[in-house]
């Protein structure tokens, strides 16, 4: 897929740059045009008539704008390109290490053995996130089966509502997208741990599918408009010629009439009358049958602007279908980066966006703060109020978390019930401020559950980046904070 992107990209590079060299030579033309006319215009005037004023190039006017809108347009491929590209790195790595690990169990059967091979061939694109995560949700189950009944059913509970989640994630038509469907509620009556597993990896065999009739729809869709734009640049390089060929032309013809006019200006004074007629009647052949000529080549000029009005008209399609494929990239990687449950950022997210800030920090030295917020007991509140309950619980505390943050602070859900935020350009006097203000949101929110009224709270750990920091150094003093929050007793923020 990155690669069909790539050519794709380079093609709308080559139609830019010779929008480009169009836009260049319509200047050039009219500047030589209106100096060859101011010239010529008097001996035009009496020889020809008015001079034929030339329609307006319809690509002169509107070449600046639509120049203008195809670098936009590239620029923002270009960005999308090269975040895909590092998404795809992660997922990859990832789903290389859950594979490994599957490989490496004794307690993997042949039918997953073979699925697994099957991945290492396939080339996931876009879903290799969902699909190392349902690999991971398939080692859990089988871990899951091993277990003792007792601690697994609340396991399973989790594991049923995360691989629901996943499957909310993709968006599958067809048979594949039906079936998916029938698993999901088949996950919501799983009262068998033993089924998980097989369900699992019926899971992944679909996401594969899909992805293979997806990865076809979209090499597809690319070839088609990777055509169009090679065509486009074709139609291009002929009409470019032809305009330069037509411009050298008239150029030729207008220096052949101003030569004859001069040379008759030259006869009239030097002359004798007899010899002064046969010059001039001689001379006149000559610029008749320039203008004859000339005619011919404002007709093919006329013609070129039409088949340039064409053109103008098949490249405002092709940027309507390159903005809607733009369009279902964004929409794809925007799902790539947004977690499901919560509708705020996820953990890949957040790995992105910690490295820009923390490049930013290396670089301005502006204090950057990084905090862990866990949810206090919420496994309590799971296994008093339902696992939906929770789901809620979740959704509400990400909305207040992010209500509460400045447009520039970053909130991601980290995993589970735990949350990362990263506050640059803080204050660190005043750090514990709006920490503390979030803190108490958490625990104003009206909660309502079984007609009860519930009390959530959460716990922070806070840390600036310090010199010599990393990323990790950074997170795990955050992580550590954590710890001790919870371990002083929970709802607290504590700042290390
Ligand atoms: N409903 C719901 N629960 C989740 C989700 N992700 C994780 N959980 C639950 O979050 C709970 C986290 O439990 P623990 O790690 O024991 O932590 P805790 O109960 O919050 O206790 P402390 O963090 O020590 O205060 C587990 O029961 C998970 O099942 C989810 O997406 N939805």
């Amino acid at each position: 897929m990155l690669k069909e992107l790539t050519s794709v990209i380079d093609k709308l590079g080559d139609v830019l740059a010779d929008l480009q060299r169009q836009e260049n030579l319509a200047t050039l033309h009219h500047a030589q045009q209106a100096s060859h006319e101011q010239n010529n215009g008097i001996w035009q005037k009496l020889f020809v008539g008015q001079p034929r004023s030339t329609p307006p190039s319809p690509s002169a006017s509107d070449l600046t704008r639509l120049l203008a809108d195809f670098e936009h347009l590239l620029g923002r491929l270009r960005h999308q390109q090269g975040q895909l590209h590092r998404l795809q790195q992660f997922n990859g790595q990832k789903l290389q290490q859950v594979a490994q690990a599957l490989q490496q169990s004794p307690f993997t059967p042949a039918r997953a053995r073979a699925l697994l091979a099957e991945l290492a061939r396939l080339d996931g694109g876009a879903h290799q996130g969902l699909l190392w995560q349902l690999l991971d949700c398939y080692q859990e189950s089988l871990r899951l089966c091993l277990e003792q009944e007792q601690r697994s059913r609340a396991h399973q509970h989790e594991l049923c509502s995360r691989l629901q989640q996943l499957i909310d994630e993709l968006h599958f038509s067809g048979d594949v997208g039906a079936e998916l469907a029938k698993i999901q509620s088949q996950l919501l009556q799983q009262r068998d741990g033993l089924a998980l597993p097989p369900l699992c990896l019926r899971l992944i065999e679909l996401t594969i599918e899909g992805c293979r009739q997806e990865r076809q729809n979209s090499t597809l869709f690319l070839a088609r408009l990777n055509t169009n734009l090679g065509e486009m640049h074709h139609n291009f390089a002929i009409s470019l010629s032809e305009g330069q060929a037509l411009f050298d032309a008239r150029t030729h013809h207008g220096h052949h009439i101003a030569g004859e006019l001069r040379a008759i200006g030259e006869h009239l004074v030097s002359q004798d009358n007899e010899q002064l007629k046969e010059e001039i009647e001689l001379r006149l052949r000559s610029i008749t049958h320039v203008l004859v000529q000339h005619e011919r080549l404002q007709e093919r000029e006329q013609s070129l602007l039409n088949r340039m009005n064409a053109m103008e008209l098949q490249i405002q399609e092709l940027k309507q279908e390159t903005e809607d494929f733009k369009q279902r990239l964004s929409v794809q990687s925007e799902k790539l980066f947004i977690d499901s449950l919560t509708q705020i950022y996820n953990r890949a997210a957040m790995e992105e966006r910690l490295e820009v800030e923390y490049r930013r920090w290396l670089r301005y030295q502006e204090p950057l703060c990084i905090a862990l917020l866990d949810i206090d007991y919420f496994k309590d509140i799971n296994d008093r109020y339902g696992h939906l309950a929770g789901d809620k619980a979740l959704r509400l505390i990400a909305r207040t978390i992010q209500k509460s943050l400045r447009d520039s602070d970053f909130v991601a859900r980290f995993g589970g019930e735990e949350f990362v935020l990263l506050l640059p350009n803080v204050n660190p006097d005043k750090l514990n401020t709006p920490l503390e203000k979030l803190r108490e949101q958490i625990r104003n929110i009206p909660f309502r559950f079984k007609d009860e009224r519930v009390t959530i709270t959460a716990s922070i750990g806070a840390t600036l980046f310090r010199t010599g920091d990393s990323t990790t150094s950074a997170l795990e003093r955050a992580d550590q904070a954590l710890y001790r929050a919870k371990h002083a007793g929970r709802d607290q923020t504590v700042m290390a």
